[in-house]
């Protein structure tokens, strides 16, 4: 198992973040995790990872804490808001990332991977949304860790970019490795996860293959995986079955 969560809960304040999860990932399964604004998805990130923790509950990554797994160097992640040294370039990221984790892939294969090849002597305050977008895949990558974590890491991407990214990380799954990535691009979810989990107010509404999903929603197959969400996020909202 790649990431057992259990019970976990978090409160901002009288925000109810995440509220009672219980979540385990296969490894070498490519997770999405979908949910409304506010729905809990990031505060959940934030726990896996170590970076906050649970008011309730327990993670465990491969059995042991999330700060051991990061330690280990065997935890990649891509964060929405991931600042970058000052002044650094493209290249020194990548060496950087290399150089914290035991097993790290080759400089050249990483920036090729991530479409950054011709970007390597760029410094990281001159990039692009989507070039510094590009960049921080490459950080999460370059370590060759065994689970990548990847917080709505498509967004500022171009099409070009958002499909070498998807094939990049299909190619990275299929070498054994684990992926969790969060988005509102349902589309991606359905064509690029192995398994959906749904958040809505900070709990799971909703856990499966895309099909599933869509059987959980009352959805039928064919229709779009955002009628799925609507449904399972707003009961109030019209399936599409009805038809
Ligand atoms: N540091 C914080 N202090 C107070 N409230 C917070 C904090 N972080 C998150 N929240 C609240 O917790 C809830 C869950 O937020 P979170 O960022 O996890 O949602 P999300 O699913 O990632 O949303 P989005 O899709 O908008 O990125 C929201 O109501 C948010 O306002």
């Amino acid at each position: 198992m790649a990431i057992r969560v259990t019970g976990v809960s978090k409160r901002f304040g009288v925000v109810r973040a995440v509220d009672r999860l219980d979540l385990s990932v296969d490894r070498g399964c490519v997770m999405a995790l979908l949910g409304p604004n506010g729905a809990g998805k990031t505060t959940a990130i934030s726990m896996m990872l170590g970076l906050a923790p649970p008011d309730t509950g327990t993670v465990l990554l491969y059995e042991g804490s999330p700060v051991d797994a990061v330690r280990a160097g065997r935890v990649g992640a891509m964060l929405q808001d991931g600042a970058f040294v000052p002044g650094a370039t493209v290249r020194d990221v990548v060496e950087l990332a290399r150089a914290l984790y035991p097993r790290p892939l080759d400089t050249d294969r990483v920036l090729s991977v991530a479409g950054l090849t011709g970007l390597a002597g760029r410094r990281l305050d001159k990039l692009s949304g989507g070039e510094a977008q590009r960049a921080r895949f490459a950080f999460a990558l370059a370590g060759g860790p065994e689970l990548l974590v990847l917080d709505e890491p498509s967004a500022a991407m171009d099409v070009a970019a958002r499909q070498a990214f998807w094939t990049a990380v299909r190619s990275y799954a299929a070498d054994g490795n684990t992926v969790l990535f969060s988005t509102h691009q349902l589309h991606e979810a359905d064509e690029h996860a192995d398994r959906i989990v749904v958040l809505a107010a900070g709990r799971v509404v909703a856990d499966g293959t895309p099909a599933q999903v869509r059987v959980k929603a009352g959805v039928r197959e064919g229709i779009s995986l955002d009628q799925a969400f609507l449904a399972l996020t707003d009961p109030s909202t019209p399936t599409g079955t009805e038809q």
